[in-house]
């Protein structure tokens, strides 16, 4: 059995594909189907008995089974009734990055911390990476069994081709991808740097070298796969927040409706955490165990775990609050002398408290998603397109942020507000070059997986864009129903 990391970097090669896209992206050699996720190894060694030899817990119907496209997953094989315990993780068995006050004298643990100083705290799920890779790295190590159960690849964009970074059509998760390519591209130099002086026996990763793909290839297995828990209680009673790998717990695939969730117990007299997984409903035999990885967009589904959900209730479309655009918007809408080019000056101080204006203003706002327009564009679009001060100063913001208070500028205001959202998403539906049916067609002619990954999810981003319209449209049509009846 070899861990090393060889044994994967040379499957994985990494690629500067500057030439189309000007962006770097590291790609696999080896395309693998979805259904087959190959592990590490072949023929790993079996995680429940592991989990079970370590002293945790693990139901006598809960196996390990293939997951239709979702890769390897959880499966009841017989009924289990709701409250069940399904799987608990003794403290030891859980693998985070070590916390502790001084090194002991360990200087391996001092030069993986020192490398963990180059990663940026957004980017946490590297700095649990390079614990894993350093445990891959480790002969004997006891997460051994665990590593050697995860995916060999991840279907996360890092690792797509130039053409398909391209295929995804959407600038900020095109820039997203960018940025953590150029970032393991960096840090690939500083971690040789870093342990470049280092004796082999201080050495965090055995002395084995670790390139921009090793390393995508351990931020991935993190971000796809680690939990957020509570850690050791602090002394004002709180807890700090850790990422952490649950082995086996892991296997778990994602759903908004699922029929498991995590508890943390602390024991009586016992300061360490278990980690444990109840069955939240009564689950049937056959079902697939499932838990929800959060309330997240697509591009963050994308981004960290590979994968795109098809109607996801939570995605949005992101837009640039942009005076020009939106007075472009407006005029597309029938609405004369739009004013966000140049706002009057009790308009502009409804903007700075929207932070919409100002030099720390956050100008990306929302489409889509729970709240279909974000409060924020609501409210400021209220605002601009109406002249009456007074009328607005009798409102408080929140009011003004809400799509279901009813028209509180009148009836002209709000049906102005809706035309030019719904101008809008026009706008931002043509920016894409192509149009869903072509993109189906184009997954029905048989496409490799990632172009298909990048096509469902550009297909989803325009869905979400044609649903917004055909609610806001469903307003308009209210409003004008309600003023033919008041007049
Ligand atoms: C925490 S792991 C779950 C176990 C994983 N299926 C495996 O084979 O090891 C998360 C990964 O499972 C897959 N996955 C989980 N839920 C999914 C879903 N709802 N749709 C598609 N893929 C899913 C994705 O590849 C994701 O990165």
């Amino acid at each position: 059995m070899s861990n090393s990391i060889a044994s994967t970097t040379s499957k994985i090669v990494l690629t500067i594909n500057s030439k189309t896209t000007g962006v770097t992206t590291f790609h696999r050699r080896l395309t693998t189907s979805a259904t087959a996720t190959p592990r590490l190894v072949p023929n790993p060694p079996d995680l429940i008995k592991w989990v079970k030899k370590e002293g945790g817990f693990v139901h006598p119907s809960v196996r390990i089974a293939q997951s239709g496209a979702f890769g390897l997953g959880l499966i009841a094989s017989e009924q289990i009734p709701k409250g069940s315990d399904l799987i608990a993780l003794p403290d030891h068995v859980p693998l985070k990055f070590p916390e502790i006050e001084s090194d002991n004298g360990d200087e391996s643990y001092s030069s993986l911390v020192n490398v963990a100083r180059h990663v940026p705290e957004e980017l946490w799920a590297m700095r649990l990476g390079l614990k894993l890779l350093q445990e891959r790295a480790k002969t004997g190590s006891f997460w051994w069994p665990y590593i050697s159960n995860l995916p060999e690849t991840y279907s996360v964009p890092i690792f797509f081709s130039g053409d398909d970074i391209k295929n995804l059509q959407y600038a900020p998760l095109l820039y997203q991808v960018n940025k953590r390519c150029r970032f393991l591209l960096d840090f690939e130099k500083e971690v040789r740097r870093e342990v470049e002086d280092v004796k082999l026996q201080n050495h965090p990763f055995g002395g084995r070298d670790v390139d921009a793909s090793s390393l995508g290839w351990a931020m991935s297995a993190v971000s796809s796969r680690a939990f957020r828990l509570h850690g050791k209680a602090l002394q004002n009673g709180n807890s700090s927040d850790v990422p952490m790998m649950l082995p086996l717990i892991d296997m778990c695939n994602h759903s908004f409706n699922p029929n498991a969730e995590i508890v943390q117990e602390q024991g009586s007299g016992n300061p360490k955490m278990l980690v444990k997984v109840v069955a939240g409903t009564n689950i049937k035999e056959r079902d697939n165990l499932t838990l929800n990885y959060g309330c997240l967009n697509n591009d963050l589904f994308l981004l960290d775990y590979g994968f795109v959900v098809p109607s996801n209730p939570y995605d949005c479309i992101e837009l640039k609050y942009d005076g020009g655009l939106f007075d472009a918007a407006s005029m597309a809408a029938g609405v004369s002398n739009p004013s966000f080019s140049s706002p009057a000056s009790w308009q502009k101080q409804i903007l700075s408290e929207l932070n919409l204006e100002g030099e720390r203003a956050l100008l990306k706002v929302t489409l889509g998603g729970p709240e279909v327009v974000e409060g924020r564009l609501l409210a400021a679009l209220r605002v601009l397109l109406t002249n009456d001060a007074e009328a607005v100063q009798k409102h408080d913001l929140d009011t003004l942020k809400s799509l279901s208070i009813k028209s509180p500028l009148g009836l002209a205001n709000e049906t102005a507000v809706l035309r030019t959202l719904i101008a809008l998403c026009v706008i931002a539906l043509n920016h894409f070059p192509t149009k869903i049916m072509e993109d189906e067609s184009l997954i029905e002619k048989g496409v490799s997986s990632s172009t298909e990954l990048a096509l469902q999810f550009r297909i989803q981003k325009k869905s979400v864009i044609i649903d917004v319209m055909k609610d806001l449209t469903k307003r308009v049509k209210l409003l004008s129903a309600n003023e033919s009846l008041a007049s």
